[in-house]
């Protein structure tokens, strides 16, 4: 379903490979944990996926599809088929959790009797069907991030990543966090969830991959957190973690939970009525580009073309963050990346001349 055929991506022209070499296959229903230490490439692997940065060697294709390939006119519906969480939940502060996960339905044009009935049922999915009418600010982090993966998965992605979902939540929430994905998960889509979390890794036992300085060094079918002790991955793990002053997080204390249900849903009140949205979907394309862009300063370079906000398509998970322009400055365009002129004139032709490569939205 997704599959990294030799990928070697790197930011600076002369630097050193944020992904080496890359080759590695996800398959419907996975559900892998991303290990390594800080800097080794789980983002940039979670990113590329995204279509946020293509490989400068290599192949990166997804259902069939080789990225590099992809019309830029075609990436905004890829990327609604893929739903993305981050360890800072990213919800719009001025939206209740109903309008949060609801504006992720109203960017693609749902009608309002259909967004109303499906976001009821994810917000319930979550445990948040008693907190429609709250705003961020007034849940707390683990509730945040719950919102977070219902406006993720509303419109159904067949893949949901998820960058260190509970990097910043304590090990309750985190448990809480982990059953939801787990129950995604085993409703058919796949998981892809980069972590520094010892213990969820050690608990799920699920497929673990290791990066190290980009390199793939360990694909676990059901792995824990540690390379078994004494082999060259936990070597480099711990060398690794060592170096950077970091290590995984400690063991989290007793009644950790063990993901195999459900949370309980202690529901005190009935379902608020979230009441109506008068967003239009025309109206949300600029707020969506500000709202759900994935910053990395980084990446910004000087603006220099204007691109009218309103031309950014509008997503849940990220798909309008090429081109936008903000505050002076514009996120690299993800087919140039840091790609040689050469290298982007060539996959710029190939955008152009590539018209039967097709993408079915939803269809990964
Ligand atoms: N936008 C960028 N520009 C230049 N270099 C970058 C950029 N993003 C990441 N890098 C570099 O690429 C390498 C991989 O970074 P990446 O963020 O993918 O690692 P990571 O494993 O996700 O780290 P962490 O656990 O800290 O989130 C690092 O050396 C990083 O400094």
């Amino acid at each position: 379903m997704i599959r990294f055929e030799h990928v070697t991506r790197r930011y600076e022209r002369d630097g050193r490979p944020a992904l080496d070499d890359v080759s590695v296959e996800f398959d419907r229903g996975d559900f892998v944990f991303l290990i390594g230490a800080s800097g080794s490439g789980k983002s940039t692997l979670l990113r590329m996926i995204l279509r946020e940065g293509l490989p400068q060697h290599g192949r990166l294709t997804v259902a069939g599809q080789n990225l590099g390939l992809m019309l830029e006119r075609r990436v905004p519906a890829y990327r609604r088929s893929i739903g993305m969480v981050f360890q800072d939940f990213r919800l719009l502060p001025d939206k209740t959790v109903y309008d949060n996960v609801a504006f992720a339905m109203n960017v693609i044009g749902a009608r309002r009797a259909q967004t109303r009935a499906r976001v009821t049922d994810v917000l319930e999915t979550v445990g948040l069907d008693h907190l429609g009418r709250r705003y961020p600010h007034e849940i707390s982090g683990g509730e945040q991030q719950r919102a977070a993966i219902a406006r993720a998965i509303v419109n159904e992605p067949a893949v949901l990543l998820a960058d260190e979902p509970t990097g910043n939540l304590d090990p309750h929430a985190s448990t809480e966090v982990m059953k939801i994905l787990r129950w995604i998960n085993a409703s058919g889509t796949t998981v892809i969830m980069a972590t520094h979390d010892r213990p969820i890794v050690d608990q799920m036992r699920r497929r673990v991959v290791q990066l190290h300085h980009g390199v793939l060094v360990r694909d676990d079918p059901q792995g824990t957190y540690d390379p078994p002790r004494g082999s060259r991955a936990w070597e480099l793990l711990n060398e690794q973690e060592a170096a950077a002053g970091l290590r995984a997080i400690d063991p989290k204390p007793a009644g950790f939970g063990d993901y195999t249900d459900l949370p309980d849903r202690d529901r005190p009140e009935k379902a608020e009525d979230p009441g109506e949205s008068e967003d239009s979907a025309a109206d949300l394309g600029a707020e969506a580009a500000q709202a759900y862009r994935i910053t990395w300063p980084e990446d910004r370079r000087p603006v220099t073309a204007q691109e009218p906000a309103e031309q950014v398509p509008a997503g849940v998970d990220g798909t309008e963050l090429t081109g936008v322009q903000q505050e002076g400055f514009t996120e690299r365009d993800d087919a140039a990346g840091q790609a040689g002129d050469e290298e982007f004139e060539e996959l710029d032709a190939l955008d152009r001349d590539e018209d039967e490569v097709r993408f079915e939205e939803g269809r990964l």
